[in-house]
Parts: C-alpha cells; structure tokens; sequence
C-alpha cells in the first residue's frame, strides 16, 4: 500500500517531551501532520518541536496541565485551526506498595491520567462531533489489564482509561469519531532494573508510534472501541473473554454455599464466551431457566461470618442493603455505612429486629478512616469490606460537566481506594482480609451516556487486582463482582422498559457470590472479576490473540501493521492466549526480542569495518565474516578487596576459609578462577543480535577457558580486549566463541586470557560451519581415565547461590527471574555456569594447589541449592575432572581439566 499521510491533520500529543509522546510526535510530523507538542516540560517539549521543524515539519509547543484541556486544545486552534487526532499519552508514576500509598500520591495520579484524559478529551469533542472526524487514542498499560504491585494508583488509573475508551467509542460512533486503547510496552523504569540493555533496545517507542498512526488515519483499519498490547515489534489485541457460568435457582437455597458448591462450573472456561458489548445477557431467560432447576445443592459445610465483622459502604439501600442483611443472617457483625441516616439506620434496626448485629457508620464512603473506626469502636475488628458506595450521574459524553465526572470518579473510585487503605492494615497484621469490590457491565465493555460511571468501575477493577497481588501473601483476598441488579443500575444497563422483568433483578440474587468471595471458605480466589445477575454467576479474563512480531531490526511502519492487521486481530486461528498478569503479558512480547529479518543479516553494515579479524575464516559465511570484523572499544575493569570477597563467597568460601574472606589474613587471595570476572563486562557484552533468531533468553554457556598469566592482585584495574573468535552453526543453535585479552592497565602486562563459547538455541541454520578449530587446552575433549577418581569433593550449594554470585557481575536474569527463565525454557532460575566452574575449580585448588588453566563444558543446567560433586583424576601436571549433580546424578561439567602450577607438589588440604 502506498504511504499513509497526515497532510492537513493536526495532531494534539499530551507528554510528548520525551519518551512514547515524542516518538508520537515525530512520527506525524515525518509524515505531514500540524503536531501540538504538550508538555508541562517547556524545555522538552521546544526540544521536540525545534527537531520537527528542522527537519521541515510543522509542529507547536503547548506546556498546559492535561486537566486544563480547553487551554491544550487552544494552542492547536490558534496554530493550525483545527484538530483531528487527540492522543492521551501524558502520565505519571507514583509508585508505592499499597501500605505506603498517600492520598496525594493515589490523586496525582488520577488527576494526570483520568482526569486529563478526560478534560482533553472532552475539549476536542465538540470540534470532532461537529466536523464528523476524530481519532482518540488513550494510553493503557499492561499494569493497567492486569494489575501490578507497587501500582495500586497507576493500574487503576489505566484501566480506567480502557472503558472510556470504550464508551468514547460508543458515543462517537455516530459522529465518526473512533477511539482506540493501547498497553505499550515500551522502556521504562521498570524494565531497566530487570533487563539487560541489548533487551531494552527492543522496547523502543519507534515500535509503538507507528501502531498509533494506523488507527488514526482515516485509511486505517476500525480498531474503535478494541484493546491492543504494542512493544519490542509485537502487536496483540485484547478482549474479554467469559465463562460460561453456573446458573442457580433464586430460592431460599440460592446462598454463598450453593455458590462454592458450583465454584469449578463457575470458573470453567472450556465454553468461553466472549461478548463485546451491552446488552450482553438475556436476563429475562436466565431467570426462567434458573426458576426450572431444582434447589441448590450446598457445600459440605456451612459458610457462616460468626465473630466476623463487615464493613459494606453504601448500605442504606439497594444492593448494601441486600448485602447487610445476608450477612447479618450468617452471624456477621454488620456496619451499616451510608451517607443517609434515616436509610442506614433503617437498615440497623431491620437487623436487629431480626436478631442480628450491626451499626450504622454516617460518612462519606471517602472518610474510610471513620468507617473503619465505627466497626473498631462497636465490634473490637474488622474482617471484610465491601466496597458498594456508588452514585450515578448519567449523560452524553458531549454534555458530561466536570462535577459529574469528579462526583462519579470521587464515589466509585475514591472511596474504594480510601475504604481498602484503611482496612489493610489491620487485614495485614491478622493476616486475614476480604474485600469485594464493585464492578459493573459499564465498566467491561463501556455504555454510552455513563463515561464517568464506566471510566470508574474499570478503575475499580485494577485497583482491586492490584490489592489482590499485594494481599495475597497476607492471606488478603479481593474480588471484583459485576452485578446486575437493582432498577437504577440493571435497567440503566439493559434498557428494559417492561416492569416484568424487576424481579429477574433483584439485589439479592447478588449477595450469594460476594458472601462466597468474603468467606473464609474462599482460599485461593483472588483478584477475579464475576459477572452476576439473576441467578447466573460467570467469570471473566483477558484472552489475547497470538498478535504478530514484526522484525526488530527494520523500522515498523504502519503500513506493515496495516497489511498484517488480519493476524494481529485474530482471535480464532488457535494461537490466541489468557496472559494473567504482568509478568505473563510481558514474556509474551519479550518472545519477539532477537526476531530479525532474514534479509537483514549484514544488511547497511554501519556496524562493520573493513579491517580483517585476527579469526577470520575462509569457511565462514558472509555473515559470520562481517561479525569477526567488528572491533570493541577496549573496557575496563576496577576492583578491591571486597569484590574479590563477594566473588570467593559467590563460590561457597566460608567464613573459615579466611584466606579467602578476610582481607586481613596474610594468605588473602582470589580464588584463581576469578579470571573470568574482569573480562565478563567485554565477553558478556559482545553483540551478538546480527545472529539470525537470536534471543538472549535463550542463551546458555557453553564452554569457559581460562588462562592465568600473572599473579592475581586483590584489587587492581584492568583493561579487556575482546574479538570475536568462532561461530559454529550447529543446525538449531549457534555455538559462539570470544576471546578476551585482560591486561593490567598500569602495566600493561596480560593477566588473563579467557575463551567463552555461548550456545544460543534456536539462532542456528545461518548456513556456517559446524566443527570449530583445535584451540589446543581451551578445546581439548579431557576424557577422564578408565579407573575410580583419586578425589571427590561433594558441596550443597545455596537456594540464594545465583542470588549471591550475581553481584559479580553477571546480571542475566535467567538466573533470578522466574519469568525470564520460564522464556529460556526452566521452571525456575538456573544457576550460572560460571558459578559451578568455580565451585569445582575451588574444588581443584583445595585438592592439588593452584593452577594456570582451566577449561570446562557446561553440559548439564544446576539449580540454586544442588549439590556438586567435583570427581578429579591426577593425569601428570593435569587434573581431569567431572562434576555431577547429586540429587539428580546428571554431568554438568565434562571435558574439564586444570593444569597445575606446581605439578610436584600435591597439595591435599580437604
Ligand atoms: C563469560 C562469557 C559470556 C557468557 C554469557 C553467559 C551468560 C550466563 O549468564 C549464562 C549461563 O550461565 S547459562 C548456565 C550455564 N550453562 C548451562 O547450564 C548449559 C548446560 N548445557 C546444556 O543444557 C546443554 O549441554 C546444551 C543446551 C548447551 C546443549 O545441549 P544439546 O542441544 O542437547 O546439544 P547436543 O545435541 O548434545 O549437541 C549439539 C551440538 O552442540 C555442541 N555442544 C553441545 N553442548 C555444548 C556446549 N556446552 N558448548 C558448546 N557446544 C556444545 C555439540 O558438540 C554438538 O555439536 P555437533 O553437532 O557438531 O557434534
């Protein structure tokens, strides 16, 4: 297809100083657009526009808070007079574990992405409505579908963004006006604690801009109202996906046991559904076939709340009333919390007179704090909160007032947040809590005419999934429940006009499931989200298509999305997938890292040189010949005493061994095989993404080979000299060997030279060679001899050993992060190989002294906490050795050996 243009569209781009706002705003710029460049930042947002004009483009700067978007929005009248395409980018973060989250922090964060989306929103509306043109794109996160820790506000606030989004989409149908949601996954402060940079690099925003401009043109494909994960190349949509539920019979027996009873038929998948709108549910024939069903069968014992007390906000009338009288009946202490007296107390009195337990608490659902005092002061505790409080304030998006917004936002969303924050610490010190929170249908799949109500309930949704993931190890348990129910709420959402159907709606075919989700019979459920109403009860989550990886390696543009767009959005093709978290979403995208073109291998060559390498082959491919050319910038390497004690104990050295973790013992020393540390920032550095399918997640040491050519100081600062030496294509994987020179750089003088083979599955099949040189001792095969070994050496490493050893310097999160390993292919974190070579070249000084060389194959993984077991066999001035796993009886090192300095003189100091 040819070029998509934005000639004649103008653009308004909110925190477009930097980052994804900037990758934005260049973008549209290249391609025609007038683009307003906000941010609060006037020097960065100038930085920006002065790039655009340079380079010819048409861009302003505009430095208006986004909850001032009428004043955002004037910039780009005064400009350009006119906007078509409104992209809601500007963010913040504040993050904080739940417990330490202060008002401000929860409200700042509102105020930039809820309310600024809002407020710039609501300013360009009018303008779209009446040219019968707009794009709108909001900016959701992975945090935000799926909650996050340390991100109760930040996940709250995007997922709220997705069924505005939504219900935008919904209202602006008829005006022509699209808006589409993305989670970007781009580099942020999160990915850089835990990703090295070669996978960062894959997280540039270069790889979501052009996403943004193909459902923005009007060329591009209808992506209105739809949920999309971009990053690293990858494109996925998202949606909903429901199972197909229990039904029960709304009798008497319809009780929180007769929900537990069908817990598996609930949460059963199998026959998913996947509805993408409202009215979704045929209430009316729920009702009448539950009414058919015979009494519900109740679980083996009863769910009571004796000595348990619950606070239900919003309990005057509707459904916290239903609520409070159900758990009243089963022995709860109730507190009543209303902002209507006459109606709370009301509610108290119907209790008691029924012979049950509750107080009213008279507060704003916001004041948490004196609600949670209410239920301290009458009842000594408190166990459970639902979080009910709600007030509706519908109306066109167009004709939506601030007030209606702040009120609805304030209600739902606020209050849950000051509600949650004022039970939690108390939940976490009895290491007991339940919390049900109230979602609704509005705030799944959007509703026209209840943008703020919508927006809310969305927000309410992560906000609970994110208290789900922080709680769970305090035994805090939080569920969101989307009920219809109640004439206000259910008719809003099903439009029924017909009174007949009131009764299909009743509050208190609700209680039952929140009544489960509180109990101490729910163990494990935790953040789910249930949707409810008239004696049916389902379960929903993400399901996200297979997507497709575009090559890293070539520029993304939208016209490449654009011509893929029928397998980024295919739901059906049996690849499809229900990310349940953060972590899951983000392997996924991760898996596209190293996904190159074919056509790009030696492709500009802006990385290669003419000057031929030391290791050039006549054998090896065009490829292979461009890799060996390039030459590293010399790195150095600076330590002390401590490092050189962080690594003898990374090996297992103990506080005993005082020649090896005392500074002040006269034999202080490295252990030799610290060799390979001053080199690993030049070895582990080399670049190897030119490899066809590389992926580091799938990298594996092969083989290490030390040589030590000077003493070893304790502290010193060297210089490496890396090249790359050999590239084997093994068919499936790449077997990769480097060599590394490390000299001392005061001197001169060589300390060390290493040789370090990495195998890489999967980057195979690049048409090299497969059979590398004689490298002499760094490749010998080092068979041991056909007799019992002359010594064994047998030590437990630590669960935390690869914690440990790390912090010398090899930070590959295959060795920490169970997300990153489960990519490689490992249940857990494995060990690094150059760990175990030390541990058993320790093995070998301990035995037989010191030696000059050492070479090891790592065929066999090791996890944290296994034992090693060092067999050695004496062969004249070499120790062959193999070492095993003990647990599993596997080889993990073989074809080792060591040749010892001082061959005559056995040193046998076990
Ligand atoms: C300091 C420098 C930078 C280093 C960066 C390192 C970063 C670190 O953080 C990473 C780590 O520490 S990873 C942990 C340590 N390593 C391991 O645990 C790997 C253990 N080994 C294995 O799993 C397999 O042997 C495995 C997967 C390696 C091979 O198993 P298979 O695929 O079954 O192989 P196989 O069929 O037996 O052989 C295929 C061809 O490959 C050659 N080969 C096998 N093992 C090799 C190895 N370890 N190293 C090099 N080549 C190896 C075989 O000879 C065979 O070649 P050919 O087909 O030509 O005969």
């Amino acid at each position: 297809m040819s070029q998509l243009s934005f000639a004649g569209h103008t653009v308004i781009i909110t925190g477009a100083g930097g980052g994804l706002g900037k990758a934005y705003s260049l973008f549209y710029a290249s391609r025609g657009a007038n683009v307003v460049v906000n941010d609060v930042s006037q020097a960065a947002s100038q930085k920006v526009v002065d790039e655009i004009t340079k380079a010819g483009g048409k861009a302003v700067a505009n430095t208006s808070s986004v909850a001032d978007g009428a004043a955002v929005i004037k910039t780009a009248l005064n400009a350009f007079g006119g906007v078509t395409i409104l992209i809601n980018n500007a963010g913040i973060l504040r993050d904080k574990g739940f417990k330490n989250m202060t008002d401000q922090e929860w409200d700042q964060v509102q105020l930039v992405h809820l309310k600024g989306a809002f407020s710039c929103t609501k300013a360009v509306w009018p303008i779209f409505c009446k040219q019968g043109f707009g794009r709108v794109v909001n900016t959701a996160s992975a945090a935000g579908l799926y909650g996050n820790f340390g991100q109760a506000n930040y996940s709250a606030a995007k997922m709220g963004l997705v069924a505005f989004t939504k219900t935008l989409a919904l209202e602006g149908a008829r005006f022509g006006i699209k808006a589409v949601v993305i989670a970007p996954m781009a580099a942020s402060a999160m990915t850089e604690t835990i990703m090295p940079p070669e996978m960062l690099a894959n997280l540039k925003p270069e790889f979501v801009a052009p996403f943004v401009a193909s459902v923005t043109h009007p060329d591009g494909p209808d992506a209105s109202g739809k949920i999309f994960e971009v990053g690293a190349g990858y494109v996925a949509e998202v949606r909903w996906e429901r199972s197909k539920g229990a039904a029960f019979k709304t009798d008497a027996s319809f009780t929180p046991s007769a929900v537990q009873e069908k817990w598996e038929q609930i949460t059963d998948f199998e026959h998913a559904e996947h509805p993408q709108g409202l009215p979704d549910l045929d209430i009316p024939g729920i009702f009448a076939a539950g009414s058919k069903l015979s009494t519900n069968a109740q679980a083996s014992s009863e769910i009571r709340f004796d000595g348990k007390t619950v606070i239900i906000t919003g309990a005057g009338a509707g459904l916290g009333r239903a609520y409070a009288l159900v758990f009243a009946k089963l022995g709860a202490n109730v507190v009543v919390n209303d902002v209507n007296e006459k109606t709370a107390k009301s509610v108290v009195a119907e209790i008691a007179k029924a012979g049950g337990k509750a107080v009213a608490s008279i507060a704003s659902a916001e004041d948490g704090e004196g609600i949670v005092k209410a239920a301290l002061d009458a009842f000594g505790g408190v166990h459970v909160l639902i979080a009910n409080a709600g007030v509706i304030r519908p109306n066109a998006f167009a004709a939506m007032s601030e007030r209606e917004w702040d009120e609805v936002t304030a209600v739902h969303l606020r209050a849950t947040f000051k509600c949650a924050k004022a039970v939690w610490p108390i939940f976490q010190k009895q290491k007991f809590g339940r919390i049900v929170t109230m979602g609704s249908q509005a705030g799944i799949y959007g509703l026209s005419g209840l943008a703020n109500y919508a927006t809310a309930k969305a927000a309410v949704l992560s906000l609970t999934r994110t208290l789900a993931i922080e709680g769970r190890k305090y035994n805090i348990l939080a569920n969101t429940v989307a009920p219809t129910a109640g004439p206000l709420i259910g008719l809003a959402q099903y439009r029924f006009s017909a009174s007949d159907h009131v009764d299909a709606i009743k509050e208190e075919y609700i209680a039952p499931l929140v009544g489960f989700l509180s109990s101490e019979a729910n163990e494990d459920t935790t953040g789910g989200l249930f949707q409810v109403a008239a004696g049916w009860i389902a379960q929903l989550r993400w399901q996200r298509t297979g997507g497709y990886g575009f090559p890293v390696n070539k520029p993304l543009t939208p016209e490449a999305i654009i011509s893929k767009w029928s397998l980024i959005t295919d739901f059906n093709d049996g690849r499809a997938t229900n990310p349940g978290s953060t972590q899951e979403a983000f392997m996924q995208i991760a898996e596209n890292f190293g996904n190159e073109a074919d056509d790009s291998a030696g492709g500009s060559g802006s990385n290669s040189s003419d000057a031929s390498s030391p290791y050039a082959d006549p054998e090896d491919s065009k490829l292979v010949a461009e890799a060996k050319t390039k030459v590293e910038e010399p790195l150095e390497y600076h330590y002390t005493d401590r490092d050189v004690i962080l690594y003898n104990l990374g090996i297992g050295a103990t506080e005993k061994e005082l020649q090896w973790t005392f500074e002040g013992d006269d034999e202080f020393a490295a252990i030799p095989t610290f060799g390979v540390i001053p080199q690993f920032i030049a070895s582990g550095g080399l670049s190897l993404d030119w490899l066809p399918n590389y992926n580091p997640a799938k990298l594996l040491h092969g083989e290490q080979y030390l040589s030590i050519k000077g003493p070893i100081p304790t502290s010193g600062h060297f210089v490496n000299e890396a090249r790359l030496m050999e590239v084997l294509d093994k068919g499936k994987a790449a077997a990769v060997t480097s060599i590394v020179e490390t000299k001392d750089k005061a001197t001169g003088k060589v300390i060390f030279e290493n040789q370090s083979t990495v195998f890489i599955r999967g980057a195979g099949g690049f048409g090299g060679k497969r059979v590398g040189k004689d490298r002499g001792a760094a490749s010998a095969a080092n068979t041991p001899p056909q007799r019992k070994p002359d010594a064994v050496v047998e030590e437990k490493t630590l669960p935390t050993q690869a914690a440990l050893y790390r912090l010398s310097g090899d930070y590959n999160p295959l060795h920490i992060l169970p997300e990153f390993a489960a990519i490689g292919g490992f249940d857990k974190p494995i060990l690094h190989g150059l760990c175990s070579f030390g541990i058993s070249g320790k093995h070998v000084v301990k035995t037989f002294g010191e030696f000059k060389d050492i070479k090891v194959r790592f065929v066999g993984v090791v996890y944290p906490g296994e034992t090693l077991v060092t067999e050695m066999w004496r062969e004249e001035d070499k120790v062959i050795f193999t070492t095993k796993v003990k647990e599993r009886g596997t080889v993990v090192l073989a074809a080792a050996a060591a040749t010892l300095v001082n061959a005559g003189a056995p040193k046998a100091k076990l």
